[in-house]
C-alpha cells in the first residue's frame, strides 16, 4: 500500500479514530483541531475520549511517528493531499443540521490552498444530502474571491460517510462492513477508497448525494428497527408475550436479522435522534410526508420515560423517594452523554421530588455537566456517586438505563425488597422476582 499524507479536521469520536487508524495503516496523519486544550493533551499522548482500543492504536502509530497534532490549518493544508473533515454536525432547534462547523472549516481549508495546489477535501461528518456539491461551489468561489486562478481544479470534494459506532470505534473502522465513496470524479473517488486498501472492504463508489443519503438512510433504517421494537414491545406487555423471544424468533429470519432489536427505553447519541430529524426535515423540504421516521422520533421520545412510568405505578407519590439511577452514558463503552435516555429520566425523577443517585462507570464527568443546571436547582436531591453500591444505600428503587457489563453479576442481595425498573432486559425476570418488585421492557 502507498503511504498518503491526510489530514483529519476535527479530534472527536470520529475524527480521532479515523486518524489514528489511518496512520496505524501506514498514513502520514495529521490531526487538527480548533480546541487548543485537546490539541495540548493529544500531543502529551492523552485521549480526552473514553474509546477501547483507541489508546493502543494511538500509540503504535505515535510510536512509527506517523501521526501529529495541531491547530495550524496552513502547515496542515500545506502538508496533506487529502483532507477529511470530522467536525460536528449538531441538530438545529428546527431539526436542520447546523453545518456552521463543516462550513467553518472549509473557510479555514479555502484560505491555505494556493495557485499549484490540487487537494481531495473528504467529508467524513455527517452531512445533509445536496451538501458536497453545495460545498464545491463554496469553496470555489472563495478561491476565486482570493484571486485563485481556475479554482475549480485546484480541489475536490468527496464524501466518504462513517458508519463506526462509539465503544466500537476502532473495531468498526478497522472492519468495515462497507466503506462508500462518492464524488462527481470518479477517478478521484477511486482515489479516497485506495486510503483503505489494507481493509479489503467492500467498496460502494457513486455520485456525492448518494454517498450523503447511504449515510442517513442506514442510521434512519437502524433507529427504525429499534422503534419498531420498542412498539412491538409495548404490546407484548399488554398481551403477555415476551418480546426478546419475539425478536429471537425474528431475528432468525436472514432477511430480517437479529441485529438492533433489542427493546429498551429508547435510543440516544449524538446520531440517530439528530440524523432522522435532519432526515425529516430535508425530506420536508422536498415536499415529502417522512411519516415512518416522524413516528420513529415519537415513539422514542416517550420510550424513554418508560421506565418512570413503571415506577410510578409501584411508588405513585416519589416526594422523599430516593431513586438509584445505574448507567448515564447513552450506550455502553463509551462516556458520551449526547441525547442520553438517562437525562430525561432523571430530570422527571427530580421534578417528581425523587432523590436521585447516580451511578456510571465512566460518564460521571460528563454527566455532571450536563446536569449542571438540575445540579445547581436540586442541590442534595441529585447526587454522582462512584460506586454502584453507593447509589443503592437508602434508595427505594433502582432504575437501570445503560447496560454496563458490571450491572449483569451484581450483589442481588443489595436489591432486596427495592422496586427495580430495568430499562434494557439485562437481568432474568424469574431470578429477579423472587428478590425484588422487578419490571422491565416487553417481558410478562
Ligand atoms: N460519534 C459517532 O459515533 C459518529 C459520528 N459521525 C458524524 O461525524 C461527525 C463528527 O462527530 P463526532 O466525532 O462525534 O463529533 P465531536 O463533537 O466528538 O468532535 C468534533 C470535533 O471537531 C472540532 N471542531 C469544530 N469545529 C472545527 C473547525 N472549524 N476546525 C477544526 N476542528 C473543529 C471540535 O473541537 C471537536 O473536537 C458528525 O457529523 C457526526 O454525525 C459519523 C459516524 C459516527
Ligand atoms: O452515525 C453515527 O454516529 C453512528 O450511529 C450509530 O452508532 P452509535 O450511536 O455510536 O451507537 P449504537 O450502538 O448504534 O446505539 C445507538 C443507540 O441505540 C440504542 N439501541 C441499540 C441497539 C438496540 O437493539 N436497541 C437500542 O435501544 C443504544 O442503547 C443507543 O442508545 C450507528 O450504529 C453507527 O453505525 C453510526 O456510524
Amino acid at each position: 500500500m502507498s503511504t498518503k499524507r491526510i489530514a483529519v479536521i476535527g479530534t472527536g469520536y470520529v475524527g480521532l479514530v479515523s486518524g489514528a487508524c489511518f496512520a496505524y495503516l501506514g498514513h502520514k496523519v495529521i490531526g487538527l483541531d480548533i480546541d487548543e486544550t485537546k490539541i495540548e493533551r493529544l500531543k502529551r499522548g492523552e485521549i480526552p475520549i473514553y474509546e477501547p482500543g483507541l489508546d493502543k492504536i494511538l500509540q503504535r502509530a505515535l510510536e512509527k511517528g506517523n501521526i501529529e497534532f495541531t491547530t495550524d490549518y496552513a502547515y496542515a493544508v500545506k502538508n496533506s493531499d487529502f483532507i477529511f473533515i470530522a467536525v460536528g454536525t449538531p441538530s438545529k432547534e428546527d431539526g436542520s443540521a447546523d453545518l456552521s462547523y463543516v462550513e467553518s472549516a472549509y473557510r479555514s481549508i479555502a484560505e491555505q490552498i494556493g495557485d499549484e495546489d490540487f487537494k481531495v477535501i473528504v467529508n467524513k461528518s455527517t452531512v445533509p444530502v445536496g451538501t458536497g456539491r453545495w460545498a464545491k461551489e463554496f469553496i470555489a468561489e472563495l478561491l476565486r474571491k482570493r484571486g485563485i486562478k481556475n479554482p475549480e481544479e485546484r480541489f475536490e470534494v468527496v464524501s466518504n460517510p462513517e458508519f463506526l459506532r462509539e465503544g466500537k470505534a476502532v473495531e468498526d473502522f478497522m472492519n468495515p462492513d462497507r466503506v462508500v465513496v462518492g464524488a462527481d470524479n470518479r477517478d478521484i473517488a477511486g482515489m479516497v477508497a485506495s486510503l483503505y486498501e489494507k481493509l479489503q472492504p467492500a467498496m460502494i463508489i457513486t455520485d456525492l448525494p448518494t454517498a450523503e443519503m447511504i449515510k442517513y438512510a442506514s442510521n434512519a433504517f437502524l433507529a427504525t428497527k429499534i422503534s419498531f421494537i420498542n412498539e412491538i414491545a409495548n404490546i407484548c406487555e399488554a398481551t403477555g408475550a415476551d418480546v426478546t423471544v419475539v425478536a429471537r424468533g425474528m431475528g432468525l429470519d436472514h432477511r430480517i436479522s437479529p441485529y438492533f432489536l433489542g427493546a429498551g427505553c429508547g435510543f440516544g447519541g449524538s446520531c440517530f435522534p439528530k440524523d432522522v430529524k435532519a432526515l425529516i426535515y430535508t425530506a420536508k423540504q422536498v415536499d415529502g410526508e417522512p411519516k415512518i421516521l416522524e413516528a420513529v422520533i415519537e415513539v422514542n421520545e416517550r420510550q424513554k420515560l418508560k421506565p418512570v412510568e413503571k415506577l410510578l405505578k409501584h411508588i405513585p407519590n416519589l416526594e422523599g423517594k430516593t431513586v438509584a439511577v445505574w448507567g448515564l452514558a447513552f450506550k455502553p463503552e463509551t462516556d458520551d452523554m449526547r441525547e442520553a435516555p438517562s437525562i430525561p429520566i432523571i430530570r422527571k425523577l427530580l421534578e417528581l421530588g425523587a432523590t436521585v443517585k447516580a451511578y456510571d462507570p465512566v460518564a460521571l464527568q460528563n454527566a455532571k455537566r450536563v446536569f449542571s443546571r438540575e445540579i445547581e436547582k436540586y442541590g442534595e436531591r441529585l447526587q454522582f456517586v462512584t460506586e454502584k453500591d453507593k447509589a443503592l444505600e437508602g434508595a427505594n428503587a433502582l432504575i437501570l438505563v445503560t447496560e454496563w457489563e458490571e450491572f449483569r453479576d451484581v450483589d442481588f442481595d443489595k436489591l432486596t425488597g427495592k422496586v427495580v425498573i430495568d430499562g434494557r432486559n439485562l437481568w432474568e425476570p424469574s431470578v429477579m422476582k423472587s428478590i425484588c418488585t422487578y419490571e422491565s421492557i416487553g417481558r410478562p
